[in-house]
């Protein structure tokens, strides 16, 4: 046996290069999920050629996925589910059948373990990952299925298909049905899970960004307002000379209005802090004689640049230690609005930015950080742990994923799985501000969908499924039942529960042309077997002519020498296993010659008639045989006789022969005489006839010769010597 056949190797070698080519061109759904179509070839392969021809096809395609997810993992689940379709193939289970049992008691389990434990992939994924990749199976086969279904069937390659049990017409039109529901309802699916997806993340994108937009006006607004209150306070106090009491009066009351400021200071030219809001910081700071702030960045940009200044996050000093916010402005003299005497500050509490978060409507599923032009922290959501001052450290991800978010990973940078989505708004003092909302809702929410969809899929299939097979069942029962019942044709014509009124109009006209063409059928059937038993009756009419012309003779209506010849041997074994006797005679009727010539044919024709009549009237047992042996000679066989009458009898039809006048013609009779040779014997037989004939013809000669109208009768011996005349 050929274990490979070149033509099949090069079948699954070119279907599986172009499952490669497909399988490089996966289909992206939503995340990182793709749709591979390319596995449909090893399924086309395992159908037609079988496990091994598909393993290598399957082998292939898997190298495609390879180079696409650069896992291994393709290389175990697809060349297993290829043998698993080409055994069940074997076995003749339909493939899309097969396929679905795959991944529910195979696949799906075995790709959630190399997933848990063997491959990277978060938690969070994995029940929609190996979802997807049982959906993914069942799609590309019942596609594969699809395209065999509608492949010419000259294009099949049958030798791997022989001796298959013809599958009945219900199955296959409720598998036909099958495929397509399953094509249909899970593309439909797909595609409107994900539009409504694509639309859900839009509007999550856009949400983001407007929160982002929202939040960030808000901060500036915030910003403006405390600058704004810091500037013009500077404004008005320059236009009034210093007086320390009126000073730290307005200071306090400016506090006051602005709570959010943690403290306020105003610093002479020196730096040196010389009034406080709260005033007791200022009294605690007492030990510092001389608290200066010269060297900060707020005091040189307000003093020196003369800018209203708002700083970057830095830790406070000298009135805490909090992490701050300086917003300052320079003071001047009334008098002379160009040379600053000092300068302003009101330290921002950061944690007052939690107002911004306040703001957010759905605090659970949102996060802020707002960080300044260095990417320090000012502010972060608590949920995100991030204090204020710290670096805010984050990788961009989900490089590969095919949505239109932004997505970035705070905890594990690493990761490839995104761990937010975001939007940011840059804020014009070159601070920026993060909405962060959890990627893994949304996958959730996704997963929820898919599972609501497919759940509603499946129940649909199952309605569907049922219903398919009643419409399938009201076709095909009706045409179970006409080739079933076809010979009980009546009980058939009479069931309405199967043809009814539901049964399809093409189906219900064959029943009745069927019905119709079986009437038909029968009554010629009836004729026929009429026309069959009257041709029989005129055969055998014909057959006993036959055999009355071929057994007997026409003139005389007796035996004739063929009859005698064949039957001869019956009667010798007949007469030898009982030991009985048996006569052989043969009777010549006298000058017969003569009474042709003088009477004429007819003359002697009708005399033949009369005295084979007599003979029929004298040796009437049932096993005598008379016979007219030739011309104007007869045979006289007389089985199971008694010896000692057979001369007697034979010369009393020879006196009653000789004493008869013979009607020959009209008015016309004569008298003839017979003459009779013949043997007989008890102990000797033999069943050629020419033995008997030979010994009776000699009797008859002697006969002849003897003067006629005689019998001659003898015994029969083996040795002629030994015979007895008994004439
Ligand atoms: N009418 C008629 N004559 C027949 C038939 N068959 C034979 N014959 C005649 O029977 C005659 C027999 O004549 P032969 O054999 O010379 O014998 P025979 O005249 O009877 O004389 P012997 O036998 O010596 O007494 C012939 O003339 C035959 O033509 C027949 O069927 N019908």
């Amino acid at each position: 046996m050929q274990l490979i056949n070149k033509r099949h190797l090069t079948f699954a070698f070119v279907l599986g290069f172009m499952g490669l080519l497909l399988n490089l061109m996966p289909i992206p759904l939503f995340g990182n999920q793709q749709l591979i179509i390319g596995n449909l070839f090893f399924v086309i392969v395992a159908v037609f050629l079988g496990p091994w021809y598909a393993l290598l096809t399957a082998l292939m395609c898997a190298s495609g996925l390879y180079i696409v997810w650069d896992s291994w993992h393709p290389f175990i689940l697809f060349p297993l589910e290829a043998l698993w379709l080409g055994y069940a193939r074997r076995k003749e289970y339909y493939s899309l059948y097969a396929d679905i049992g795959y991944w529910v008691i195979v696949g799906m389990p075995l790709f959630y373990i190399l997933v848990r434990f063997v491959l990277e992939m978060p938690d969070s994924y994995m029940f929609f990952t190996t979802l997807k990749q049982g959906i993914n199976g069942i799609l590309y086969t019942s596609l594969g299925a699809i395209i065999i279904t509608m492949l010419p069937q000259r294009l099949h390659i049958a030798a791997k298909l022989k001796n298959q049990h013809r599958k009945s017409f219900n199955h296959q039109l409720s598998y036909t049905f099958t495929q397509l529901l399953t094509l249909v309802l899970l593309v439909s699916a797909l595609i409107f899970s994900n539009l409504s997806i694509n639309h859900q993340q839009l509007d999550v994108k856009r949400h983001l960004e407007d929160t982002a937009l929202h939040l960030g006006k808000a901060t500036e607004t915030y910003l403006d307002n405390h600058i704004s209150a810091i500037d013009t306070a500077a404004r008005w106090l320059s236009f009034s000379a210093y007086d320390s009491e009126q000073w730290q009066s307005l200071l306090s009351k400016l506090h006051k209005n602005y709570p959010d400021f943690i403290s306020m200071l105003i610093a002479n030219e020196q730096g040196i802090v010389t009034l406080s809001s709260p005033v007791t910081n200022m009294q605690q700071s007492q030990d510092n004689a001389a608290f200066s702030i010269i060297d900060r960045h707020y005091f040189q940009q307000a003093f020196f640049n003369q800018i209203t200044y708002i700083s970057p996050v830095f830790l406070g000093r000298g009135f805490g230690n909090d992490p701050i916010v300086a917003i300052s402005a320079a003071l001047y003299l009334p008098q002379s609005p160009i040379a600053p005497i000092g300068i302003i500050e009101g330290s921002l509490n950061l944690a007052e930015f939690s107002q911004i978060y306040q703001r957010i409507p759905d605090k659970t599923q949102h996060d802020i950080v707002l960080v300044d032009e260095n990417n320090l922290v000012i502010y972060a959501s608590p949920a995100l742990n991030k204090s204020p001052l710290s670096e805010f450290v984050f990788s961009s991800s989900g490089f590969n994923y095919k949505t239109s978010l932004a997505m970035l990973n705070i905890k594990q940078l690493k990761h490839k799985s995104p761990e937010f989505a975001y939007a940011k708004h840059i804020i014009k003092n070159g601070w920026t501000l993060y909405v962060l909302t959890p990627f893994y809702p949304l996958v959730m929410q996704v997963e929820r969908q898919y599972f609501t969809t497919f759940s509603i899929l499946l129940l649909s299939f199952l309605v569907t499924f049922a219903l398919i097979k009643v419409v399938s069942l009201r076709l095909t029962k009706p045409l179970e039942a006409i080739a079933k019942k076809f010979h009980n044709w009546h009980q058939l014509e009479q069931d309405d529960t199967i043809f009814n009124d539901s049964t399809p109009q093409e189906i219900f006209t064959l029943s009745r042309s069927i019905l119709k063409s079986k009437q038909e059928l029968i009554s010629y059937q009836l004729e026929l077997e009429e026309k069959v038993a009257h041709r029989t009756i005129e055969l055998q009419a014909a057959n006993t002519k036959l055999r009355l012309l071929a057994e007997k003779d026409e003139l005389t209506q007796l035996y004739n020498r063929r009859y005698t010849e064949t039957h001869f041997p019956r009667l010798n074994d007949m007469c030898q296993r009982s030991c009985a006797a048996m006569a052989f005679c043969i009777l010549d009727i006298d000058h017969f010659k003569s009474i042709n010539d003088t009477h004429g044919h007819q003359a002697g024709d009708n005399a033949l008639i009369f005295i084979a009549d007599m003979m029929k009237q004298c040796f009437k047992r049932d096993t005598d045989v008379i016979s007219r042996y030739g011309g104007e000679e007869f045979l006289i066989i007389l089985p199971l006789c008694n010896p000692i009458e057979v001369k007697p009898h034979l010369d009393k039809f020879r006196q009653s022969v000789s004493d008869t006048p013979i009607p020959i013609g009209q008015n016309v009779n004569i008298h003839l005489t017979i003459s009779i040779g013949a043997v007989y014997s008890d102990n000797h037989y033999h069943s050629d006839i020419d033995y008997w004939f030979k010994q009776a013809d000699i009797n008859l000669y002697q006969a002849k010769t003897d003067g006629r109208d005689r019998v001659i009768c003898n015994q029969l011996t083996s040795n002629k010597q030994d015979k007895q005349s008994t004439a």
